[in-house]
């Protein structure tokens, strides 16, 4: 693959892999064919000089509505949700550095001895290096999801697009797996998905990415080159702007 600048379109990007994505053909968990299939796709960026933040959800592991909806304190079952997002995060990282990509993470929430504490700077500094930076641990709050915390860390390193890998190729009029009629967009503003309330991604985080102008592309992590093509100006998938 060529390297250099003059074969993409965005210099630093902040991609959010989906949690629940991790599993796979495994019936909890992580996949380690998922992992390695994503230190792939995000190995072909490096390799063209793009400079990557990445977060990953919890969604395989736990979520706290859903351990609420089981009986557990909202809050606890929200730290729970982002201690599950520093395990996946600590798994991307093995699976990057095996495949040699230079990877860094940090927990907003502190976890001396396991991962640094995030640091905008640092990540920054980090990010210009070529090294990934994984950010975990969500936004150290809770009622909050990693679709806020990529967009908040996206918007803070300067990031130029945030990418959503999901299951779905883009974002529907309707849920596609439940509704078959749903018609794909190519392009909306925030405004239409707040008013359209489009589920794909959470409100909170279209909300913070139109009030700072950060534009959100959703794409299908599984069709392969989906990610390189994007980087180099590809129209995969649906824009948000
Ligand atoms: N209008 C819509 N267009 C596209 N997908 C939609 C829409 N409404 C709901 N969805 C659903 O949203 C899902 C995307 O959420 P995804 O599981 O990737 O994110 P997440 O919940 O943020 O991730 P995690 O697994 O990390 O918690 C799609 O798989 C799709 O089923
Ligand atoms: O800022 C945040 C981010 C996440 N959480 C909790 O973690 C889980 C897992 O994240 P997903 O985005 O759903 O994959 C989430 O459901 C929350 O419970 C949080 O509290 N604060």
């Amino acid at each position: 693959m060529p390297q250099g600048s003059g074969d993409k379109k965005y210099k630093r990007i902040l991609l959010k892999l989906s949690g629940e994505a991790l599993t796979g053909s495994e019936r909890f968990g992580i996949d380690p064919k998922v992992l390695d299939h994503m230190a792939l796709e995000i190995g072909q960026l490096v390799g063209i000089g793009v400079q990557v933040g990445l977060v990953v959800g919890g969604g395989n592991l736990f979520r706290g509505a859903a351990l609420q909806a089981a009986g557990l304190d909202r809050v606890t079952g929200d730290h729970m949700g982002m201690l599950a997002t520093v395990m996946n995060a600590l798994a991307l990282r093995d699976a990057l550095e095996r495949s040699n990509i230079a990877t860094q993470v940090m927990s907003s929430i502190p976890m001396s001895g396991v991962v640094d504490h995030y640091d905008r700077r640092k990540a920054i500094r980090a990010l210009g290096n070529g090294d990934v930076v994984i950010f975990s641990a969500g936004t150290g709050n809770p009622f909050f999801t990693t679709d806020s915390s990529a967009c908040l860390r996206g918007i803070e390193v300067e990031a130029e697009l945030v990418l959503k890998a999901t299951k779905v190729d883009g974002v529907y009029s309707a849920d596609p797996f439940k509704d078959p009629d749903a018609v794909k967009y190519d392009r909306l503003s925030y405004d239409e998905v707040l008013d359209k309330k489009l589920e794909v991604m959470d409100l909170t985080a279209i909300c913070l990415c139109r009030d700072h102008n950060m534009p959100v592309r959703v794409f299908e992590m599984e069709k392969p080159g989906a990610l390189l093509n994007i980087v180099r100006g590809g129209q995969d998938g649906t824009l948000i702007e």
